[in-house]
C-alpha cells in the first residue's frame, strides 16, 4: 500500500473506531498509526517518536524547494463513553469510544500524508500525531518538551474538528476566536458522615452539593454579560456510599467555559466565592482546585486565517461555512498561542452530537476532507509571499 484510497480511508477509519483509547494510553492506536505511515513511500518521510511522550508521533515530509515548514495536528484519543450506535464496527473496548470524532481526524491526517510521501511537496511538512486532547494537554505537553525545535517547528500550524451541525466534507471557519478556553475544575466538600436517623450528629454533604450546584446556576445567568457569554457544566458528582449512611463527603467535577481568558477568570472567581460560602454557611471544609492546561481559547491568526478561508470560499470542490464561535475546548489553543495558525471544522452531518454515545459522523466527509485539506495546503505552497 502506498497512497491510501477511499476504501483504505474507511478501513482505517473503522479500524480507528473499534479500538478507542483514552488520554496518555493511545499505545495501540500509535502502533497502527506506525504501521499505516510506514507502509506508505518512505521517500522524504523521517517519523520521529518521543520517549517522554511515547504515545505521540511526528512525521516530517522533506519539500523539494522550502521556503516554510508547515504543521498539521490531528488529535488521537477517545472518550470514557459506552457506544451506543449499533454499527458493526462499534468500540470493541468495554466503556470507551471515539465520541469526540478523533478517528476521523487521523484517517484524515493519514489520507493527507498519504498524499504527500505520493507527490512531494515544494515546501516542508510537519504532521503532529497528539495524544490527549480530551484531558492533560498533549499539545502543551509535547511543546514543553520542547518537540517543535529545529526543523521540528512549524512556521505556522493547521488542525480540524469534526462538527455533526455541517454537511458531510464542508469546511467550517472563521476569523478571530474559534472555541472556547476551558478551566476544569474539581471541588471537595467535607462535612461528617453518620447514621441516615442521626442527621444532626452528621454533617451532609449530598445536601451541600446540591446546595453548591444550585446556586452556581446563577453565576452564568446572573453574573455573565449574556452577549459574551459563559458555560459550567459539572459532569460528575460523587457523593456516599449507601442509602443509610449519611455521606461525610462529596466530590464535583466539572468545566468552566469562555471565548476569553478574562471570562474564564471572571467565573473562576465567582465559583469560588460561591464554594467558600456554601461551605461557610454548612459549617463544612471546601477545596476547590481549577486545571486550565493547555486548554487556552482557540484564536486562529488573521493573515493566514484569511488565506485559508480565501481558499475555502474560491475552490469548487469545498463547501465552505462561516461558523459562529463555539464552547467546545481544544488544547490547540495552547498551540495557536505559540505557532501561529488556524483550527477549522470538518462537517460530519450527524444528529447525534460530540460526546454522546450514539454520535456517528458520516463516513463520506473523510474522502472530502482529505481533498480539501490536501488542495488547501498547495495552494499555500504555491503562495510565494509570507
Ligand atoms: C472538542 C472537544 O470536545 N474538546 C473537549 C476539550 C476538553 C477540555 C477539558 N478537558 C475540559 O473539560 O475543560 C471539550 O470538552 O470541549
Amino acid at each position: 500500500m502506498t497512497l491510501l484510497n477511499k476504501e483504505d480511508l474507511i478501513h482505517i477509519r473503522r479500524h480507528l473506531h473499534e479500538y478507542p483509547e483514552l488520554a496518555m494510553h493511545e499505545f495501540k492506536t500509535h502502533d497502527y498509526l506506525l504501521e499505516t505511515i510506514q507502509s506508505m513511500n518512505q521517500d522524504h518521510l523521517e517519523v520521529r517518536e518521543i520517549p517522554e511522550l511515547p504515545t505521540a508521533l511526528l512525521v516530517y515530509v522533506a519539500g523539494a524547494n522550502p521556503q516554510r515548514t508547515i504543521g498539521y495536528r490531528t488529535d488521537i484519543d477517545a472518550l470514557p463513553v459506552t457506544e451506543q450506535t449499533g454499527l458493526p464496527f462499534s468500540s470493541k473496548i468495554s466503556g470507551i469510544m471515539h465520541a469526540c470524532g478523533h478517528d476521523i481526524h487521523m484517517t484524515v491526517a493519514l489520507g493527507v500524508l498519504s498524499w504527500f510521501s505520493e507527490h512531494q511537496p515544494s515546501d516542508n511538512l510537519i504532521f503532529f500525531f497528539q495524544p490527549a486532547e480530551e484531558s492533560e494537554n498533549g499539545g502543551k505537553v509535547a511543546y514543553e518538551l520542547g518537540v517543535f525545535e529545529g526543523k521540528w517547528r512549524p512556521d505556522e500550524f493547521y488542525g480540524l474538528h469534526d462538527n455533526p451541525g455541517l454537511p458531510a466534507g464542508a469546511i467550517g471557519c472563521r476569523m478571530g476566536t474559534l472555541f472556547a478556553g476551558t478551566t476544569e475544575v474539581n471541588v471537595d466538600l467535607i462535612g461528617k458522615s453518620g447514621h441516615a436517623a442521626y442527621p444532626q450528629n452528621a454533617n451532609d454533604m449530598v445536601v451541600a452539593a446540591a446546595e453548591f450546584i444550585d446556586q452556581v446556576q446563577t453565576i452564568v445567568s446572573r453574573s455573565v454579560n449574556p452577549i459574551e457569554g459563559g458555560v459550567i457544566t459539572f459532569g460528575k458528582l460523587e457523593a456516599g456510599t449507601i442509602r443509610n449512611v449519611i455521606a461525610g463527603n462529596a466530590r464535583i467535577e466539572g468545566t468552566i467555559r469562555g471565548l476569553t481568558q478574562k471570562m474564564i477568570e471572571h467565573i473562576v472567581g465567582r465559583l469560588k466565592m460561591v464554594a467558600n460560602g456554601v461551605a461557610t454557611s454548612y459549617g463544612a471544609e471546601v477545596n476547590i482546585d481549577f486545571n486550565q492546561g493547555g486548554y487556552l481559547p482557540v484564536e486562529n491568526n488573521d493573515d493566514l486565517t484569511k488565506r485559508f478561508i480565501d481558499f475555502a470560499k474560491q475552490d469548487p470542490d469545498t463547501q465552505f461555512v462561516e461558523t459562529e464561535p463555539a464552547m467546545t475546548g481544544e488544547d490547540f489553543g495552547y498551540l495557536l498561542s505559540k505557532i501561529p495558525g488556524t483550527m477549522f471544522w470538518l462537517g460530519v452531518d450527524d444528529d447525534s452530537q460530540l460526546h454522546s454515545a450514539t454520535f456517528n459522523p458520516k463516513e463520506s466527509s473523510i474522502e472530502k476532507g482529505v481533498e480539501s485539506i490536501t488542495k488547501f495546503l498547495e495552494y499555500r505552497m504555491k503562495n510565494e509571499t509570507n
